[in-house]
């Protein structure tokens, strides 16, 4: 198989611009690392081999992790082993370590024959024999000094059983172990020797095959096997990708993201979508199982800045957007997470306070220290080392059991705020301390008892609840566009459903200015003006599918139909709507229903109040009715400005074409009037309040009365304003008739539901959009010039019908309403549980 067999693709956590940048980068090598969940069963081997399939070139590199919980199996051979070592000879009984050795050989075997065809398989097992009776030799003979040697077996069967399936099924493969190439100078410190590594990988890597590597393990300098710590393999592929410049390392694990706090503990945990590079280095140095602690450091190459990213993604749901670990600006620098970890002590001796402090820092990297208390957190394993590290400097120490609770984000412990509410989050607890990290990325409670489930819960709750921000999408930089961007800085000042609400995208037609860090909403046009781009839609639909928020809100203020086309991907993608573009809800029956649908099984909010009426509640009055138990069986009413205005103010003083080019001038109709005239901007108003009723009907189900004459209608917009005065005759007409019964002429929306007399529930539908002869006292003759009126009857409003009145159009109302909208839409996700659904773990 060639290279252009494997798909060619971004990581999936594809950012906007990274989709319009030079398409040559797309051939910089990628380092895709699965850990050990994500390699636990046959199957989550066969999810993996998709996932390389889509998302890998030949010359990338991916790095394993043992399988399953294979490392946690070694680690217990070794202490069964160490038990037998010590037992007097009476006590001595190797079968329950023989067990566990053939039960740790059966489980690779399985994995094996399920997955590679008879002959690969043979292969294998035969190499898994002879390593089996290797870890026996060992695990019997000479133990602690093959303690890594043993536990190194878990990531070489990975890496080997990988390769061969991916030649047996996909592409050239070879797999490498580590050892071959990676030379850690001081296993303490983790000193990569970065030529020697580079240059042996280098000859370890064949063209034309996929290299397969292991994590977790590596040589020091005099060649014997080194790890990397639990959950070391995150650690490995960063360092590959710093030995060959990679431009991107995807961890694909068993968790889309990195969340808010362990989602296994917190059902709640909500997903960091971008977590700036200093928190998640807190974060693993604080025991986050997705990041080892070191994680981070190859990142950046401080001789050729040459900067590596790294995503955090599942492996179940290839898909989903993870989590972005970068340089960010403010918003991401606002999240807080809460982490945790039992099983540690509290040391107090005199060496750790004041400048004596800083030495223990060096020599342990203690979890949290208090210099001026003289207190450090430790972990166990590193008591026996710092007691005698103290010992050699004459001092006692004290240990206590304790575990910590912490508040992890961007300097929190310079954020007073933040502090204080960490503090009553734990009033009941009762810390023993509150310490500052050296770097103020987090803040540390210390507890005397262990931190339990129900604590984790509550302080997450506290720190987090209001937490979920929301980005904004402005689509349509026209009239009403504008006004609503420049009502938004004062909206966003004053409205409290809209705290954590940002605008993030600006859309002309042609242009797009998208910020994952938010624009400027005092600027939001100047800075449109300076850094817009074109775009087309699948760059747009590719950037919305990696937002980093927890919700986006799409506000269509286009009168596009090609942009209402989307709206069914906007929905599949969980993204919200606020239309006032009528195109999509007044679209065939079909496509609506099918929107309808999509909104509905995706969680997205669709709202589109000003699609008629401007800022009038009408939908919400429909809305509410018809979700109240009510049954409207009437619609009737004025429902376009234009028409409104013309009609009110005609009187046959002047004709109606110069009362109407009147209305052009001063920007009452459309650019073509003949848009109003035709009666269809009615219908399609009436259509969705129809549908909003709940009636199932479709644009052609409404008779619609065009007020222009058959031989002006296909005129160009010119020929049509010179010819209008051919349009006086028919009004004038009109207007005497109306005129000599004391009656007026209105364009009239009408819809009535009455019952069949065949059947006991259905209903006969009559709709049409017309002129209408109206008695002088009609409650819709007399309107301010350009006012809307709807008039609903239904089984409440049945002799004295529900009216609501006032301007159906306008900037500002327009605006206002769509401001309305955002506000709803704000309040409804706020109350929006969030819950953890990850294929994974669930
Ligand atoms: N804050 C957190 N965000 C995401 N996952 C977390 C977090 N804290 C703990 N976890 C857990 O970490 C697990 C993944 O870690 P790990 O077992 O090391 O993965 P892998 O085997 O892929 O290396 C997930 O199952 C997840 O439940
Ligand atoms: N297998 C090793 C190394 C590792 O990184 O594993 P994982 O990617 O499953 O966390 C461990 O269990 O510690």
């Amino acid at each position: 198989m060639t290279q252009t067999q494997l798909n060619v693709e971004q990581s999936n956590a594809t950012s906007f611009d990274a989709v319009t940048e030079n398409h040559l980068a797309k051939h910089a090598i990628q380092v895709h690392k699965f850990g050990g969940s994500s390699l636990a069963s046959s199957q989550c081997i066969n999810r993996v081999l998709e996932i390389i399939k889509s998302h890998c070139q030949i010359n990338d590199i991916i790095v394993v992790s043992a399988n399953g919980d294979t490392t946690d199996h070694l680690f217990s051979l070794y202490q069964l082993a160490q038990e037998q070592l010590q037992a007097s000879l009476e006590e001595q009984d190797p079968r329950p370590l023989e067990a566990a050795v053939a039960a740790l050989s059966k489980q690779q075997q399985a994995l094996i024959t399920e997955l590679l065809n008879a002959n690969n398989a043979k292969q294998l097992i035969h190499s898994l024999a002879a390593d089996i009776e290797q870890l026996k030799a060992w695990l019997t003979g000479d133990l602690s000094a093959h303690h890594n040697n043993i536990l190194a077996f878990g990531e070489l069967w990975s890496a080997r059983l990988l390769s061969a399936l991916l030649n047996e099924k996909l592409c050239p493969s070879n797999s490498i172990d580590a050892r071959d190439f990676l030379v850690i100078d001081n296993e303490v410190d983790c000193l990569v020797d970065t030529a020697t590594s580079a240059a042996q990988l280098r000859q370890h890597r064949q063209f034309g095959k996929l290299a397969v590597i292991t994590g977790y393990i590596s040589k020091d300098e005099r060649g014997h096997t080194c790890t990397l710590g639990r959950n070391g393999s995150d650690y490995s592929a960063t360092i590959v990708a710093s030995l060959v410049d990679a431009r991107n390392v995807t961890l694909w694990t068993d968790v889309d993201g990195i969340y808010s706090a362990d989602p296994r503990i917190v059902p709640s945990a909500r997903k960091l979508h971008r977590l700036p590079n200093g928190v998640a280095k807190e974060l693993g140095r604080l025991g986050n199982p997705v990041l080892h602690a070191k994680t981070l450091l190859p990142l950046i190459n401080p001789l050729t800045e040459h900067h590596t990213h790294l995503h955090v993604a599942s492996s179940f749901d290839a898909q989903v957007a993870g989590t972005e670990i970068g340089k960010f600006g403010q918003i991401a620098k606002q999240e807080l997470s809460v982490t945790y970890l039992n099983d540690l002590l509290l040391a107090h001796s005199e060496s750790f306070i004041g400048e004596a402090a800083n030495k223990v820092r060096a020599e342990f990297a203690p979890i949290c220290v208090d210099d001026k208390q003289g207190f450090v957190v430790i972990t166990q394993a590193q008591q026996k080392a710092l007691s005698q590290w103290l010992a050699s400097h004459d001092t006692e120490v004290k240990f206590n059991p304790v575990s910590i609770i912490a508040t992890v984000g961007h300097k929190v412990a310079e954020r007073g705020d933040i502090k204080a509410r960490f503090k009553r989050s734990l009033r009941s607890v009762k810390p023993l301390h509150l310490v500052n990290s050296d770097n103020s990325h987090s803040v540390i409670a210390i507890l005397s008892e262990p931190c339990t489930p129900e604590i984790l819960n509550n302080v997450h709750h506290d720190m987090t609840k209001d937490a979920r921000h929301i980005g904004l999408v402005v689509a349509g930089l026209g009239n009403i566009g504008q006004r609503f961007l420049e009502l938004l800085p004062s909206q966003l000042a004053k409205v409290e459903a809209l705290e954590n609400t940002h605008l993030v995208g600006l859309l002309s037609s042609k242009k797009a200015l998208i910020n994952n860090d938010g624009i400027d909403v005092n600027q939001a046009l100047s800075l449109f003006e300076q850094d817009s781009q074109g775009y087309d839609n699948q760059q747009l639909l590719s950037w919305l599918s990696h937002h980093p928020y927890d919700e986006l809100i799409v506000v269509d203020i286009t009168p596009s139909e090609d942009f209402s086309l989307l709206y069914e991907q906007f929905f599949q993608q969980g993204i919200h709507v606020i239309g006032a573009n009528k195109w999509a809800a007044s679209s065939s029956t079909a496509h609506y229903n099918n929107l309808i649908q999509q909104a509905e099984r995706h969680h997205s909010i669709w709202l589109g109040n000003t699609t008629v009426g401007a800022g009038l509640p009408i939908n919400f009055a429909i809305d509410d009715l018809r979700h109240s138990g009510d049954e409207i069986n009437q619609i009737a009413g004025i429902f376009s400005g234009t028409l409104s205005w013309l009609f009110e103010t005609y009187d046959g003083s002047t004709s109606f074409s110069s009362l109407m080019l009147d209305a052009l001038q001063q920007g009452i109709t459309e650019p073509d009037p003949r848009e109003d005239l035709s009666g269809r901007d009615v219908q399609r108003k009436l259509l969705i309040l129809a549908r909003k009723a709940g009636f199932e009907l479709s644009l052609d189900d409404i008779d619609c009365q065009n007020l222009v004459p058959e031989h002006l209608q296909a005129l160009d917009t010119q020929a049509f304003l010179a010819r209008a005065d051919e349009l006086d005759e028919f009004f004038a007409d009109q207007l005497a008739r109306a005129n000599a019964d004391n009656a007026c002429i209105r364009y009239v929306a009408r819809l009535q539901a009455t019952p069949q007399d065949d059947s006991a529930n259905g209903l006969k539908l009559t709709a049409k959009v017309s002129l209408e002869v109206l008695a002088k006292t009609d409650a819709f003759a007399n309107l301010t010039p350009c006012d809307n009126i709807f008039q609903i009857s239904s089984r409440w409003y049945q002799d004295n019908p529900l009216i609501i009145r006032g301007p159906g159009a306008g900037r500002d109302v327009t605006a206002g309403g769509l401001h309305s909208d955002l506000v709803n839409i704000c309040q409804q996700l706020a109350s929006k549980q969030n819950q953890v659904k990850i294929k994974g773990i669930n």
